[in-house]
């Protein structure tokens, strides 16, 4: 039996954990759960579940509410919330459905106390890989890519040799406006940029998708989760999002797992490792029926936030930490109706080009560089 700590479950990571949890009684218990500030999806998920003792939400006038209503769950808020989950004791692994940097600490925390992490929170190693590789190693800790791409890469690594793996080729869909030139991305809506052409996902992750931020994100997940250089990820446009990645070795055999566009998979997978389940209310994949797939080269001066990543990636410092952040506060401005499509990506990289950059940074630091691109990007939308 495994039991869960379910962060940011009202969101689409985590609805479909709960998914998961709720189909395989024998197999997992969710005891504790966070929430924003979405508590009607919260009140729905709390009668789901039968183990869970505490709760976390994000704001102090929730919890006095949540707490008259169901006095039996302990309530806490806020991120001091987040981290008393986290150093809880009757869990054994915790699932990161958080979305942007506010999943760092509560991570770092529960390596800490000694859980495994299944993390599709991908921002926290985005910016902070090397903190959360070293507490996992100090801790003895596991840390399981939920992320679709991630998890594909990761079973295509079983059963082979690490040293005798070459290139990592993690697929993208191109997101929603990959047909579009980059003149007709200047009058985009929000409402074209959420919809995604293949997945159902967040609100942020669906934007970061459209801009091709998400992939760059992934670039630099893949090379903390996997220890590969950036040399030797590559990426590839797949629009049909059937092949999730690819792994490719010394002998020229590429291995690629392939799937239904349904997170639901690499969820369990991350908690069920290393055995398979039954995925409950799922269709086996008909390639007969798809017919055909497509690929394509990634074009980087098309998606300049992906060339970015790259070279954040390679620079480390506080460059990725600059980039996340100037990115959360523009991708938030964009569904805001505050600025336009093309204005995140300018954003993002005045940031990184302008705030002053540190080399071998402490966590303090990280955290600071965070607090100044977020200021930066607010400072030019005031003057927007
Ligand atoms: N959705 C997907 O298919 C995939 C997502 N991911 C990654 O997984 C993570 C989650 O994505 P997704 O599920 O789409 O995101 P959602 O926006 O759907 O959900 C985010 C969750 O985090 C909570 N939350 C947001 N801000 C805060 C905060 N400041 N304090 C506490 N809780 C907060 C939300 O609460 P509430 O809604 O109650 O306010 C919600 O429960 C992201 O990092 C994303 O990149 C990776 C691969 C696929
Ligand atoms: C489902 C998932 O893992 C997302 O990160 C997905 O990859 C987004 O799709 P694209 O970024 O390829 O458009
Ligand atoms: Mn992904």
């Amino acid at each position: 039996m495994k039991r869960c700590c379910v962060m940011g479950v009202t969101g689409s990571i985590g609805v479909q954990t709960v998914d998961v949890c709720t189909a395989h009684p024998e197999a997992f218990q969710i005891t504790s759960i966070s929430a924003g500030r979405n508590l009607a999806q919260l009140r729905k998920l709390i009668v789901q579940l039968p183990h869970l003792k505490a709760v976390c939400v994000q704001e102090e006038a929730d919890c006095l509410t949540l707490t008259r209503e169901f006095p039996n769950l302990e309530w806490v808020w806020g991120e001091a919330g987040l981290l008393r989950l986290s150093e809880r004791e009757d869990y054994d692994v915790l699932v990161n459905a958080l979305v942007g940097f506010v999943g760092l600490k509560p991570t770092l925390k529960a390596i800490e106390a000694g859980h495994d992490i299944a993390l599709a929170n991908k921002e926290t190693l985005v910016v902070a890989g090397a903190f959360v590789n070293a507490a996992c190693r100090q801790h003895q800790v596991a840390l399981l890519p939920i992320d679709s791409e991630h998890s594909a890469i990761f079973q295509c690594l079983q059963g082979n040799r690490r040293d005798q793996l070459q290139r990592l080729i993690i697929t993208a869909s191109g997101g929603s406006f990959r047909d579009l030139t980059r003149e007709q991305l200047k009058g985009v809506t929000v409402k074209q940029a959420l919809a995604h052409p293949n997945w159902s996902m967040g609100a942020k992750i669906t934007i970061d998708s459209a801009t091709m931020m998400n992939k760059g994100f992934e670039v630099i997940e893949a090379h903390w989760l996997f220890d590969v250089d950036f040399d030797h990820i590559d990426v590839l446009i797949h629009k049909e999002s059937v092949i999730h990645s690819l792994v490719e070795y010394q002998d020229h055999a590429v291995i690629a797992q392939l799937g239904t566009a349904d997170m639901r998979l690499p969820i369990q997978y991350a908690l069920s490792y290393p055995d398979r389940l039954p995925l409950i209310n799922s269709q086996p994949l008909d390639l007969a029926a798809i017919g055909t797939l497509h690929f394509a080269p990634a074009d980087f001066t098309r998606y300049s936030l992906l060339g970015l990543a790259y070279e954040a990636g390679r620079k480390q410092g506080t460059m990725p930490a600059v980039m996340n952040a100037a990115n959360e506060e523009a991708n938030a401005a964009f569904r805001e109706g505050k600025i336009s499509f093309l204005d995140i990506e300018e954003l993002v990289i005045d940031a990184c080009r302008t705030l002053a950059f540190t080399d071998s940074p402490s966590l303090d630091a990280i955290f600071e560089a965070d607090h100044q691109a977020r200021e930066f990007v607010k400072s030019h939308l005031k003057g927007a």
